[in-house]
């Protein structure tokens, strides 16, 4: 199989001259699920917002589904995201919405039918074990609940790359564990996955490689591409 994210020499500098990223090469597999992980300021966000096209390289190339994003246009990037479900550490939903009108979002911008919508979202709130809280708000839910909104979102239209950016960083153990758990279910059923995470500890219990940046580099070359030997150094 193969790769369904390559970075090729990327490199992030952002308005105001600091290098985000610096010269980074890696791959990850088509159906891997793979962390990432890097001190605070690492480069660690700025790498998944790269693959999700919410910025842009400064050098290098970049290449997602066998597609060089570089060549995706502006009116395109929303096309572009349908192939790619993000997931972010404070949540990102809109608090004026109902828990089934959150998830429903990509679809609702997709133009899908309203039938279509109603079955994907409850297949959604049903795999991440929260169909009964359909009609609630946000607010009302616990942060684990409301995590697990943001990936049924992530998740309902069925993307085949799932980046998440410390997704567990704002619950404890027992919540980061269940979240790592349907990460683990998806990963099963052939999504890759891509995590930026600070918990160490409940990553290096888990069968999964681990991407380390430090200063916007990836700190081991060895395991930017770990299932190709011989390759350049
Ligand atoms: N929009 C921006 N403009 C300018 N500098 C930025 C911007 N976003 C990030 N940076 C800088 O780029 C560097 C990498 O940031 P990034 O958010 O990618 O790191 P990170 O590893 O995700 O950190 P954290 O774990 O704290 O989220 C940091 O020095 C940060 O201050």
């Amino acid at each position: 199989m193969g790769d369904i994210v390559y970075l090729h020499r990327v490199s992030k500098r952002y308005p105001g001259g600091h290098d985000a990223l610096n010269d980074v090469t890696l791959t990850l597999e088509q159906g891997e699920m793979a962390f990432l992980t890097g001190h605070s300021g690492a480069g660690k966000s700025t790498l998944l917002k790269l693959i999700a096209l919410i910025e842009r390289p400064s050098r290098g190339q970049v290449v997602v589904n066998n597609q060089n994003i570089a060549q995706v246009r502006r009116h395109q990037v929303a096309r572009y995201r349908r192939n790619v479900g993000v997931i972010f550490q404070n949540f990102n939903l809109l608090n004026d919405r109902t828990v089934f009108d959150n998830v429903a979002l990509p679809l609702v911008i997709r133009g899908e039918t309203r039938d279509t919508i109603a079955r994907r979202v409850r297949a959604a709130l049903d795999t991440v074990g929260l169909l009964d809280k359909e009609r609630q708000y946000p607010m009302v839910l616990s942060g684990g609940e409301q995590q697990r909104v943001g990936i049924a979102r992530a998740i309902v239209a069925k993307p085949p790359l799932i980046l998440a950016d410390e997704p567990t960083g704002n619950l404890d153990p027992a919540l980061s564990a269940e979240i790592m758990e349907l990460f683990q279910r998806f990963n099963e059923v052939g999504v890759s996955l891509l995590i930026a995470t600070h918990d160490v500890e409940l990553i290096r219990s888990m069968p999964y490689r681990e991407i380390a940046l430090q200063s916007g580099q990836v700190l081991d070359r060895a395991a930017a591409a770990p299932f190709e030997s011989g390759g350049a150094s």
